[in-house]
């Protein structure tokens, strides 16, 4: 009988020792209301959120009693960055990445308003925020696969045959959980199997190996900002842009590239959220379209990508990589161009908010097995 797991009921309190209360911001992307806050009350009230206002910056998004937060609308954003604004999307989830440029926090959690805490096969809710901290607080294996999953797990460990050498792993930068019911299809397989949900909880947490690319859905996300923030930009979608739905794909195969130069390592797998809406395929469609076939020539692009070794900075990673989405994807078309221009604004905006107090140098240490 396959494990299922489900959506939690409105829960009472569930007491939790808040770990990294005041090292982490949670930030959501909104155009709706923040109703859905009330089921993760128990987990989330005791963090800092940051709400991304998408869309008309005059309607009022209600927040939920008893959460600190801060929210920008477009108003502020453009307050905030003046023309540098250009680079952050209007009218798409992208629009995010404000979010992850604006805290001062160590660690970013993101999740859509859609998506509520789910059940683990024995019915007990998912503190997925929990998770995704151990994920990030332990570490990674991408230079050597383990094939027990997560060798850090209580219960598990490396098997025979994984080197001594290599049994340290690497710092986590990413953890990227997933979804119960409505998964994150493509707009073509959501109109092929509309009905279909996802019911399959899988208990296991997996390096990306190094090497390897991967589609990073951003709803259900944690990242280590400090590591790895700079190369968080959730490309430019939405409002007068050809593409939607590539932003968080973007982001993904950007940093899973400069995390293989720097060392570091991605998880993905536990935990679960309960992705409640499933959006209109045709509508998704259309925000796909010309994605689907320019993800056929973006692919080879990230997996063949070179960062020099003077790249030992996550900014210096990112500028080389625009350099070479300018060079040899502006050909595609011109969006590549202003994507290239649009990924430096990113990170001048970026430094311009978080200045650097030492140099950001993240050890470019020779990683193991390389
Ligand atoms: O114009 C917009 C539309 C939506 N949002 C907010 O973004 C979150 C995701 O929106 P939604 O649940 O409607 O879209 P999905 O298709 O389920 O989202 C997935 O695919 C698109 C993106 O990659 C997204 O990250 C995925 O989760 C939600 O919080 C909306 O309120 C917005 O800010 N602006
Ligand atoms: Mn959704």
């Amino acid at each position: 009988e396959r494990e299922r797991g489900g959506m939690a009921k409105e829960s009472s309190s569930v007491p939790c020792t808040p770990l990294l209360k005041d090292e982490l911001d949670i930030v959501i992307p909104t155009i709706r209301n923040l109703d859905f806050l009330e089921m993760w009350r128990p987990f989330f009230q005791p963090y800092h959120l940051i709400i991304v206002q998408d869309g008309d910056p005059s309607k009022t998004i209600k927040v939920p009693e008893g959460f600190d937060y801060e929210l920008y609308n477009r108003n502020d954003i453009n307050r905030i960055l003046g023309p540098k604004a250009a680079c952050i999307s209007f009218k798409d989830s992208a629009c995010r990445c404000f979010g992850y440029m604006v805290s001062k926090k160590k660690y970013i959690y993101t999740i859509d308003d859609d998506c509520f805490v789910a059940k683990d096969p024995t019915g007990k809710e998912i503190n997925a925020l929990e998770q995704h901290i151990k994920n990030l607080l332990s570490p990674a294996t991408p230079h050597f696969f383990n094939t027990l999953y997560d060798p850090y797990r209580e219960g598990a460990d490396f098997v025979r045959g994984y080197p001594f050498s290599l049994r340290e792993g690497a710092r986590t930068a990413v953890s990227h959980g997933l979804w119960l019911n409505i998964p994150d299809y493509d707009a073509p397989t959501q109109l092929v199997k509309p009905r279909e949900r996802n019911t399959r909880y899988v208990d296991a947490v997996l390096t990306i190996p190094k090497g390897t690319l991967f589609p990073m859905c951003g709803m259900n996300l944690a990242f280590d900002r400090e590591l790895i923030g700079p190369a968080m930009y959730f490309g430019l979608m939405g409002d007068g842009q050809p593409i939607g739905r590539y932003d968080d794909m973007w982001a993904g195969w950007c940093t899973k590239v400069i995390c293989d130069h720097l060392g570091l390592g991605i998880k993905t797998g536990l935990p679960y959220i309960w992705h409640s809406k499933a959006s209109n395929p045709f509508v998704n469609l259309k925000k796909e379209y010309k994605g689907i076939f320019w993800q056929e020539e973006l692919i080879p692009f990230f997996q063949s990508a070179v960062l020099s070794k003077e790249c030992t900075t996550v900014q210096k990673c990112y500028i080389e990589l625009s350099k070479q989405v300018r060079e040899k994807l502006g050909k595609i078309d011109p969006y590549f161009t202003k994507l290239a221009d649009a990924m430096v604004t990113w990170i001048e905006a970026w430094d311009d908010l978080n200045p650097p107090t030492v140099a950001a140098e993240v050890p470019n240490g020779p990683a193991k097995g390389k």
